[in-house]
C-alpha cells in the first residue's frame, strides 16, 4: 500500500450569491441555493438500505437521515438517456490554462482518460465567489454540483445533527479547509445523499469551477469513483479503520495505489 498526494473544488452562472450576515457567518442556512431541489430543509427520515440497483452505501453513512434525493440509479452506468451529451461551455485560453492548472494535481482528474478529461473540462463552469462568508454548500441540502477550487480557501463545517441548526453555532465544528487544486461536494452526488457538511468561503475573492450532477455521475463516477468505491469496500473490512467517517475513509481510498510484487514467480497484487 502506498499513498500519493491528493487534494480537494465551483457553480453555474446566474446564481444568486447571498452574503451571510456580518459577524455571523453561520446564521443563514439557505444561502447559495441554485435550484429547486437544493434550497430546502427537509426533516430527517429513515435510511433506505441499498437495493439491488445500488452500489451500496458505506457503513455508517447518514444512517438516520433522508438519503435519496432523486430516483436516479446509484449505478452510473445505468443510463436511461443514451442520447445524453456532456454540456459544453466555451472557455477562453486563459480560463483553460487556469482550469488545467487547478485540476492537474486533483486525484479525480488524474485517473481520467484524455476523452473523459476533455468532456469534464468542457462541462466545468467558472464561478467567481466575490466575498468571504459565502455559503456554497449547506449541510443537509440535496447535492447539485461538484466543485473544484482554483483560488481561495473554503472552510468545512459539520453539525452532528446532520443539518444546520438554529443559533450561532448552527453549522457545527470546523473540520477541514480546502484550497487551490482541491475539490468538494462529491459525497452527496456519489451516494444520492444530503450534503454531509457546510462549505463557506474564507477569502474576499475566490474562484470555483462547478460540474453539474449528471456529468459528474456519468463521467467521474464511471472512472475515478469506481476506483474509490473499490478501495472503500476494502477499507471497510479493516477493523482499525471501521470507526472512520465516510469522508475520512474516502480520503484514504483516494490516496491508495496498487503495487504488484513478484512472489514465487507469480505477480502478486498487494495493497
Ligand atoms: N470532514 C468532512 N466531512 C464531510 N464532508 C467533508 C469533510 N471535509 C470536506 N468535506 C466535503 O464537504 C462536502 C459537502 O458536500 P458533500 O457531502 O456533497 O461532499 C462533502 C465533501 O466533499
Amino acid at each position: 500500500m502506498k499513498t500519493k498526494n491528493q487534494t480537494p473544488s465551483p457553480l453555474p452562472p446566474t446564481l444568486p450569491l447571498q452574503l451571510l450576515p456580518p459577524g455571523s457567518p453561520f446564521a443563514n442556512s439557505s444561502n447559495f441555493s441554485f435550484n429547486a431541489s437544493s434550497g430546502h430543509s427537509q426533516p430527517p427520515s429513515a435510511f433506505r438500505p441499498p437495493g439491488p440497483d445500488d452500489q451500496g452505501f458505506p457503513n455508517n453513512y447518514n444512517m438516520t437521515r433522508r438519503t435519496s434525493v432523486s430516483a436516479e440509479s446509484l449505478t452510473p452506468t445505468h443510463h436511461q438517456d443514451s442520447n445524453w451529451k456532456a454540456p459544453y461551455h466555451q472557455k477562453t485560453e486563459d480560463q483553460l490554462s487556469r482550469l488545467r492548472a487547478s485540476v492537474s494535481s486533483n486525484f479525480l482528474f488524474s485517473h481520467l482518460d484524455d476523452d473523459s478529461a476533455n468532456l469534464v473540462l468542457g462541462a466545468l463552469v467558472e464561478k467567481p465567489i466575490p466575498a468571504k462568508d459565502i455559503k456554497v454548500i449547506t449541510q443537509g441540502d440535496a447535492g447539485d454540483y461538484f466543485y473544484v477550487v482554483e483560488r481561495g480557501a473554503f472552510d468545512i463545517y459539520v453539525n452532528p445533527a446532520g443539518h444546520v441548526t438554529p443559533g450561532p453555532d448552527g453549522m457545527g465544528q470546523k473540520v477541514n479547509t480546502i484550497g487551490p487544486g482541491g475539490s468538494f461536494g462529491e459525497l452527496a452526488l456519489m451516494y444520492n445523499a444530503p450534503r454531509a457538511a457546510t462549505v463557506v468561503s474564507t477569502e474576499k475573492e475566490s474562484t470555483l469551477w462547478s460540474l453539474d450532477r449528471v456529468t459528474f455521475r456519468r463521467i467521474l463516477m464511471d472512472s475515478a469513483f469506481q476506483r474509490r468505491r473499490m478501495y472503500e469496500s476494502f477499507l471497510e473490512e479493516v477493523p482499525l479503520l471501521s470507526t472512520l467517517t465516510l469522508y475520512e475513509r474516502s480520503k484514504i481510498a483516494d490516496a491508495l495505489d496498487t503495487q504488484k510484487f513478484l512472489l514465487w514467480g507469480y505477480h502478486y497484487p498487494r495493497r
